[in-house]
């Protein structure tokens, strides 16, 4: 039997008789393959994630497993529709905090339509993906029993700026993300830091970016997740995930600079919660940022 997935924070929803992503009892997530480019880009994306003996294992457990596609019920009611079958990333989880980061200062590419690339280049001057190199497309924290999650509105994530990025993220691992208070950044360090921690994840996939030319991911989101209980308990289980791979192009030999500018640009916003100094200054999310810049005092976009 298969449902709305409980704790989705962004992206298509299927709700009131939307299309949306499904999940069922199993562990397996159904993303309706979308009936354009963006379906069969993904779907490419996937597979070839499974065949390319260039990625490194240590590397492909940043992505959900692909278990190919599947014809299922769409949530909209049109019937059998086919859907990329991915792993849960939620199914061994109770009460999880989940934050989805876009990461990136350009979420669009020069091959899109004229029209995409005029909405892509508003969402990203409006929101922080220009002078940041990310943005939050949605989140929740969950806070205790009684008050459940903190879990703002769409449209209040769109209005963040940089300070609200960097609250969000504090409030993210604090024991209080519903108070009006000073979040307490009480799970920083177990969720942040530590040998397995969200930063040393971060890390590691930075380096691969740092060499890696095979793809370039626009409108590709880091998804945060952990379990406040066991954090609690100084367990961290915290994971970081790749998702979103309808704008994957080839990288045919070059560096995925938006992406690498926008990660770095992250990994130095936690940093900073954790008060560790990093040598980067976040040089490759300015050079994109600029670039961006130039092409809306020259008007060119
Ligand atoms: O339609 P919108 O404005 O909600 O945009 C969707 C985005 O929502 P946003 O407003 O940026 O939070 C949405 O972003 P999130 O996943 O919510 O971050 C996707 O980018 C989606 O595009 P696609 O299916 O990956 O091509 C976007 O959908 P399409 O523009 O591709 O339909
Ligand atoms: N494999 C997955 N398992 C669990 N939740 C997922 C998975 N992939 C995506 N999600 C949830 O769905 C949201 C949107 O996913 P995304 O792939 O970006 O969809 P869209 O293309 O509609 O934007 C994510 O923010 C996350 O909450």
């Amino acid at each position: 039997m298969l449902k709305v997935p409980d704790h989705q924070v962004a992206g298509h929803q299927a709700r009131d008789g939307m299309l949306g992503p499904l999940v069922d009892d199993s562990g397996r997530f159904y993303k309706p393959l979308q009936d354009d480019e963006r379906g069969s880009t993904e779907l490419a994306f996937y597979t070839s994630l499974s065949h390319d003996n260039r990625i490194p294992d240590d590397i492909r457990q940043f992505f959900p497993i692909f278990y190919g596609t599947q014809l299922v019920e769409a949530s909209n009611g049109t019937g059998l529709q086919p859907h990329l079958v991915l792993q849960n990333l939620m199914s061994n989880h109770n009460k999880p905090s989940v934050m989805d980061v876009k990461i990136g200062s350009r979420t669009w590419y020069p091959q899109a339509s004229e029209d995409y690339i005029q909405k892509c280049f508003k969402k990203d001057k409006e929101t922080t993906s220009l002078t940041l190199g990310f943005r939050i497309s949605g989140l929740q924290a969950y806070e205790n029993e009684e008050s459940g999650f903190w879990k703002p509105k769409k449209k209040q994530i769109q209005g963040f700026n940089a300070e609200d990025v960097k609250l969000a993220l504090r409030k993210f691992v604090s024991s209080n993300p519903l108070s009006c208070e000073e979040p307490d950044c009480s799970l920083a360090e177990t969720i942040y830091n530590g040998t397995d921690g969200i930063l040393a994840q971060l890390e590691k996939l930075k380096e691969w970016f740092e060499d890696q030319t095979i793809f370039h991911f626009y409108s590709c989101s880091v998804l945060m997740i952990y379990e406040k209980e066991l954090a609690a308990a100084g367990r961290s289980a915290a994971q970081i995930k790749l998702v979103d791979f309808a704008h994957v192009l080839k990288g045919e030999g070059v560096i995925d600079h938006n992406f690498l500018g926008g990660f770095c640009s992250l990994i130095k916003f936690v940093c900073d919660i954790l008060n560790i100094p990093r040598e980067y200054t976040a040089k490759n999310s300015l050079s994109e940022s600029e670039k961006n810049q130039s092409y809306l005092e020259n008007g060119s976009i």
